[in-house]
């Protein structure tokens, strides 16, 4: 079991002697095994959320638990691994070694943690496995970046805005390609996206966020069934989740923007 729950978390940063609030009494849980998105404007704490979750920061106030236990015991069991915006790959290294560099860094295998070259193959990038990061596209680049992060098997899969870059059918495509990974290795997901339709595709809860300080808005079940395909982003269920992540983004502001937009009628 690795439930992941947020207890009334708080995190405040320190910006030229100033305590700036980032995130304000924050509870969540993100089930065993789901997959879960963070949507929400720029600077309302996605990024430090993960970042808690990956214990890189500690918070100000309020507890984090991983599978019951505080999130440094999971990172030091390997249990989390995280995926950035920008893969970050060493560009000396080969797609191979790049893969297995946290078996490195860890000393070896972590019990019958799955083989670099295995992974490799489940990103979809056999026969790269000798390649540098400079002859792949942004998308394979991805890919490698997601087959490290599972390299020491973990049991939380954190992913930051991972495919931001890519273009839309790139982005389609890897997003399809992390599902069917994701199911395979079980994990608990959360992934941070800006991207409405995205949040709704991939995740089970899309959690909608506001900013200044960084709160949480609500939580939007998605019972889409699984596994998703492409044809249920036209559907009449898609859209209706899609217009409730939207109403929870923008709250009044769209009520007043159809306002504006009709100002004919407002005049009577
Ligand atoms: N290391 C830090 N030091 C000081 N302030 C920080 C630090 N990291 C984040 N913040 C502040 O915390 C707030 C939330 O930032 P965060 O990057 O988590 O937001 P975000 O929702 O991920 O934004 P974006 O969508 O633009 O990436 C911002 O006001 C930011 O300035």
């Amino acid at each position: 079991m690795t439930e992941i729950i947020l207890d009334h978390v708080s995190k405040d940063f320190e910006i030229d002697r100033r305590s700036v609030r980032a995130i304000d009494d924050v509870s969540l849980t993100f089930p065993s095994g789901s997959f879960s998105a963070l949507i929400g404007p720029s600077g309302c704490g996605k990024s430090t959320l993960l970042r808690l979750v990956a214990d890189i920061l500690g918070p100000t106030s309020g507890a984090i638990t991983i599978g019951g236990k505080p999130p440094g015991e999971a990172r030091l069991r390997h249990d989390i691994g995280f995926v950035f915006q920008d893969a970050s790959l060493l560009p000396w290294r080969t797609v191979l070694d790049n893969v297995s560099l946290p078996l490195e860094i860890a000393g070896g295998p972590i019990g019958d943690g799955p083989r670099p070259e295995n992974l490799i193959r489940l990103v979809g990038l056999s026969g790269f496995e000798n390649a540098k990061p400079a002859q792949l596209s942004g998308g394979m680049q991805q890919r490698v970046s997601i087959a490290r992060a599972l390299t020491l098997r973990p049991k939380v899969l954190l992913l930051d805005e991972p495919f931001g870059a890519l273009d839309e059918i790139t982005r389609q495509r890897m997003n399809l390609e992390l599902l069917r990974i994701w199911q395979e290795t079980g994990t608990t997901a959360i992934l941070v996206t800006h991207t409405i339709g995205e949040a709704v595709f991939m995740a089970d809860q899309v959690h909608v966020l506001a900013a200044h300080p960084g709160r949480l808005v609500t939580t939007i079940e998605v019972d889409l069934p699984r596994p998703r395909h492409l044809a249920m982003l036209q559907t009449a269920e898609f859209n209706r989740l899609e217009n409730a992540v939207r109403a929870a983004l923008f709250g009044d502001e769209l009520a007043d923007d159809g306002a504006a937009a009709r100002p004919e009628r407002a005049h009577g």
